[in-house]
């Protein structure tokens, strides 16, 4: 038996449920890793400089076994996130430190300690097995995977599933990751296929769709509501391309922050009237490594109140972090909220604390969502009233390069990977929902 059998199955609309249950399962599958005894290959350059294309493989590993309440997956597509491009350059730690501390807090999760971490926090795909315990999938259901992998042993996280203790996200502190044919989850990670997109499509939003939805719109994270000034980092990006969504379709406004015309075009299209093009446009809020520059944080302000006519921000959806949170903090208005979820030029930030202080603003930390923002958030994509933000898809062997792009910031919204899917544009099941919303779906597609 070999993964081809399995994408047979699945390429065939005849196959029952009952035929996936009875389908072999292969010993061994493709999978995209990084290696143990590589972590300190890039030792000694600076960040730009560590290559993805050099850390991250294509191996045949063998199959994990299912433990209780799991599910494998045979997946169709996965996208590459951030998370993956720093497990890749071993920063700001080499993963394998999670997975050593995973494994060491039962005998099932010392299946994750391996010489090998399969990455990847996103997939599209088909449930091939579930586990003991598991009675809402089974075998045949097409499903995508969120990313929060939780135990919920200890009391603490069960009035939100993010503050458990044992909290790991899948495929970066976890084993047996997306990038890859097969992928072992939790069952409670399955969520439905939207059946209006391909499988590339389905696999892209995701980990970004559902970190956006938390950080902006969520009551556990800023709690947008209608009018709301929003100022979106990297609004093409990842996170940004879904949080300007969010922002437009909740009835807010968007201020949207790009680095090149295109992409300020792309931010046009969502529908976003206020953009600003930070290259263009010059900011330089840092004079030097260690000092910051107010007068370019009231420059970038006085630039704001120019597109919203006058008014101040009142969300900030943070993730560039040590560069922008000084400027990020400035532009809130009183009693205004910085949400933060990353740092990516930086996580020793700095900022002047006496606007927060005297001007009642507040700073939220926010991390990838519950489950149940995640199923929400994957709601709206099923929906047709978010989109997937894809621009380019890749064959699972060159996930290096995929992750290089987004390392050097040379992507749009979101690139993806096939993993089974032998081409682009299979698992499309309700082609009138999907003829409604083509343009949106298709937006950022070969920009
Ligand atoms: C969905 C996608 C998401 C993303 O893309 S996010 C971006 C990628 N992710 C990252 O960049 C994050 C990577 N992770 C990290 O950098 C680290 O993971 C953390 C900084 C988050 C945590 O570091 P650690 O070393 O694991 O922290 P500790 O083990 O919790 O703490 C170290 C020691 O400090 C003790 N300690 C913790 N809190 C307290 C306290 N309040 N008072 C006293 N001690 C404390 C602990 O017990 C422990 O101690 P002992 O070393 O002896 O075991
Ligand atoms: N905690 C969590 O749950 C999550 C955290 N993350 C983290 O968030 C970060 C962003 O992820 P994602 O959006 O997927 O990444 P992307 O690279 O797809 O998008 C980020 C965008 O931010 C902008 N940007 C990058 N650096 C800077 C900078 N120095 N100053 C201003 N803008 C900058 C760029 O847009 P432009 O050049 O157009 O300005 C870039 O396209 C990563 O660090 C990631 O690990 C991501 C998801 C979940």
């Amino acid at each position: 038996m070999t993964v081809k059998d399995i994408l047979a199955a699945i390429q065939s609309p005849d196959s029952t449920s009952e035929d996936f249950a009875a389908l072999p399962l292969p010993e061994s599958y493709r999978a995209i890793t990084v290696h143990k005894d590589e972590t300190e290959m890039f030792a000694g350059l600076a960040t730009r400089d560590k290559d993805p294309r050099k850390s991250i493989h294509l191996d045949d590993v063998p199959l994990p076994e299912l433990g209780p309440g799991e599910a494998l997956v045979a997946v169709m597509a996965s996208s590459v996130n951030y998370n993956s491009v720093w497990t890749s350059i071993f920063e700001p730690l080499s993963t394998f430190g999670f997975l050593e501390r995973y494994g060491r807090t039962s005998e099932l999760a010392k299946r994750h300690d391996l010489p090998y971490h399969i990455i990847g926090s996103d997939l599209a795909g088909v449930v091939l097995r579930t586990g003991p315990g598991v009675n809402s999938w089974k075998p045949g259901d097409e499903v995508v995977a969120h990313c929060l992998s939780v135990e919920l042993e200890s009391s603490d996280g069960h009035n939100d599933t993010m503050l458990d203790p044992e909290q790991r996200i899948w495929g970066f502190e976890t084993n047996f990751g997306g990038l890859a044919e097969i992928a072992l989850v939790k069952s409670n990670q399955l969520m439905p296929k939207p059946d209006h997109l391909s499988w590339e499509e389905a696999a892209a939003p995701g980990l970004v769709n559902s970190t956006a939805y938390r950080q902006l719109v969520s009551r556990n994270g800023a709690g947008m509501k209608q009018g709301d000034n929003v100022l979106i980092w990297g609004a093409s990006g990842g996170l940004g391309s879904y949080a300007t969504q969010f922002a437009l379709a909740g009835g807010a406004n968007p201020i949207c922050v790009v680095s090149s015309d295109q992409k300020a075009e792309i931010c046009r299209k969502m529908g976003a009237e206020a953009i600003i093009d930070r290259n263009a446009e010059g900011y330089k809020f840092w004079k030097d490594e260690n000092t910051q520059d107010p007068k370019e944080w009231k420059r970038f302000g006085k630039r704001i109140r120019e597109l919203t006519g006058g008014e101040d921000i009142d969300i900030v959806f943070e993730h560039p972090g040590r560069e922008t949170f000084g400027a990020s903090v400035f532009v809130t208005r009183k009693g205004g909220t910085i949400t933060t979820c990353a740092s990516t030029s930086g996580y020793m930030h700095q900022y002047d604390n006496r606007y927060l202080w005297m001007s009642l603003k507040r700073i939220i930390g926010s991390h990838f969502a519950n489950y149940r923002e995640a199923w929400e958030a994957n709601r709206l994509i099923a929906k047709g009233k978010i989109h997937p933000t894809l621009s380019k898809t890749y064959a699972l062997e060159d996930t290096g390069q995929a992750a290089y792009d987004v390392h050097r910031n040379l992507h749009q919204g979101k690139v993806g990977v096939l993993c089974l899917a032998p081409e682009e544009g299979l698992g499309v099941r309700d082609h009138e929902k999907r003829a409604k919303h083509i343009d949106a779906i298709n937006r950022f597609r070969n920009i």
